[in-house]
Order: C-alpha cells, then sequence, then structure tokens
C-alpha cells in the first residue's frame, strides 16, 4: 500500500489513530488496523476510525445515513474487530472535522455510526455527544481468573457489563481477558468495574472488547452513569462525574431518555503512515 495520512487523537487519554478517507479508497484490513495499532512498531492507539464521507462507503450503516450525515465513523478496536460506537473516538472526529473539514462548529453535527447517527455539540474545548437511549438488559455475571461479579448488562449500541466493586483495585490485572456468559453477549462485551465516589460522582476501570484495558471508555462511562443512576433512583437530568483513569466525563440522563456525554478531545499529532 502507498503512503496514507494519518492524525493521532485523544478523550481522556483512549486514544485513536484517524485515518482521514473521505473519497472511501482505504477499507483497511483487520491486520493492518493492528499494525497501527501496536505501540512499539506502529503508530499505537486503542483504536483506529477511518474518516468516510457516507455516500463514499457501502457500509450499511453509511448508507441509511445518506442524506442526514455527511460522515460516517468506520470504527475498529485496536485488534481489527468492528465495534458499533465509540463515545471517546466520536469526540475526536467531532474535533478533527472542525479543525481539517470546514465543519462549523456552532451548529449541531451528526455523525453515522454503526449504532446510529449521533449529534455532537461544542462548546468552548467540551464535545457533548447525544449517546442516544440506553438499553438496560438485565443481569450477569463475569469473571477474571478465579473472581467473579455480579454485573448489569447495558447497550449503548454496543455491549456493556457493569460490575460494582469495593475498590478498583478489586479488579486486579485487567490485562487478562474477562470470562463471560457467551449467551447474554454473543459478540463479546466490554467491563467496567465501579465505585463510588461521592453523591452522583463514581470512577470507573474498563477492559475493552477487542482493546484490553484502556485509560477511558465513553460508552463504558455511559452504561455506568445508568447503572448508578438507577442504583440511586437518581431522577432523570440528575448529572453525574464518571472518573476515568485518563480524566473525567459528565453524563446526563435526560427525561426523554437519551445520555448526553460532555467530554475533551485532542489531537496530537498528523503524519504519513506506510503501515
Ligand atoms: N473506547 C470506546 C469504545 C470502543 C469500542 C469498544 N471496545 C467495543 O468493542 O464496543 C468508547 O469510548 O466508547
Amino acid at each position: 500500500m502507498n503512503d496514507y495520512a494519518f492524525v493521532k487523537g485523544h478523550g481522556t487519554e483512549n486514544d485513536f489513530v484517524l485515518i482521514p478517507d473521505a473519497n472511501g479508497r482505504h477499507e483497511l484490513t483487520a491486520e493492518q488496523v493492528a499494525r497501527i495499532c501496536d505501540r512499539r512498531a506502529g503508530i499505537g492507539g486503542d483504536g483506529v476510525i477511518r474518516v468516510v464521507r457516507t455516500d463514499a462507503t457501502e457500509d450499511p450503516a453509511a448508507v441509511a445515513a445518506r442524506g442526514e450525515a455527511r460522515w460516517f465513523m468506520d470504527y475498529r478496536n485496536s485488534d481489527g474487530s468492528l465495534s458499533e460506537m465509540c463515545g471517546n473516538g466520536i469526540r475526536v472526529l467531532g474535533l478533527y472535522l472542525v479543525t481539517h473539514a470546514d465543519v462549523d462548529p456552532r451548529e449541531p453535527l451528526k455523525i453515522a455510526t454503526r449504532a446510529g447517527i449521533k449529534v455532537l455539540t461544542f462548546e468552548g474545548d467540551k464535545i457533548t455527544v447525544d449517546m442516544g437511549k440506553p438499553e438496560v438488559l438485565g443481569d450477569t455475571k463475569v469473571s477474571i481468573d478465579d473472581r467473579s461479579w455480579a454485573a448489569t448488562r447495558i447497550s449503548m449500541g454496543n455491549p456493556h457489563a457493569v460490575a460494582f466493586v469495593d475498590s478498583l483495585d478489586d479488579a486486579g490485572s485487567l490485562l487478562t481477558e474477562p470470562d463471560y456468559d457467551h449467551g447474554h453477549f454473543p459478540e463479546g462485551v466490554n467491563l467496567e468495574f465501579v465505585v463510588r465516589r461521592g453523591d452522583h460522582h463514581v470512577a470507573l476501570r474498563v477492559h475493552e472488547r477487542g482493546s484490553g484495558e484502556t485509560r477511558s471508555c465513553g460508552t463504558g462511562a455511559c452504561a455506568v452513569m445508568v447503572a448508578a443512576a438507577l442504583s440511586d433512583g437518581a431522577e432523570r437530568g440528575t448529572s453525574y462525574q464518571v472518573d476515568v483513569p485518563g480524566g473525567s466525563l459528565d453524563i446526563v440522563w435526560t427525561e426523554d431518555d437519551r445520555i448526553l456525554m460532555t467530554g475533551p478531545a485532542v489531537l496530537v499529532a498528523e503524519g504519513m503512515t506506510d503501515l
């Protein structure tokens, strides 16, 4: 393959390699994505976002969004697997489109994802994403080595299991692949461990499907907020601070059943690669 451009960015230290591909000329293989994300031999990242126009790809989610959203987030985890949605990545993509693609930050920006169209709004250095309606799917159990935890299954367009623990150290090394009920999660799962830090204030550690332990997960933080709000019996509209190892996100569950996530996005480098 010839050289092509990349941009590196992160949201609360969940880091991504963006491949600008407006015209749909750089379909990536799983192997290429894994090479790009390799932290020693590649650029390094928790995932890759191919930035493609909805009319330049035949991905069914992009095709369905044509006419409503100009841009499609083609997201892949660092092992090359596809995901429906990435909450931190979409903020980084939004910032990239504002700084590199003539998108006006004074207007709401619609971006197509495999979990539907998401709407971003920009205010100062913060970006709010309307993450849509969460789905609470019931209880489950997750294990790492010989330890098990009760967890709540929540979909934010992608699958999550949220387990409350006494201490985030209890989870031990999240480098170990968790075990879970494959009937509940036929497509795999993102696993979040949560502790309470105060009123409407929680902290998490996450093991992401396809990427391992990361410094943050936007969809995971939303799933955690939903589990915490349900367990607190919190009123709709209550704002939660969700701390992640790489920063902090503000999350609200609205009266009309949508999750609004607000957080930062940063672009740190750009260049050319032939990986
Ligand atoms: N880091 C992301 C989630 C990325 C996808 C996830 N690993 C999955 O496979 O669903 C986020 O910020 O939401």
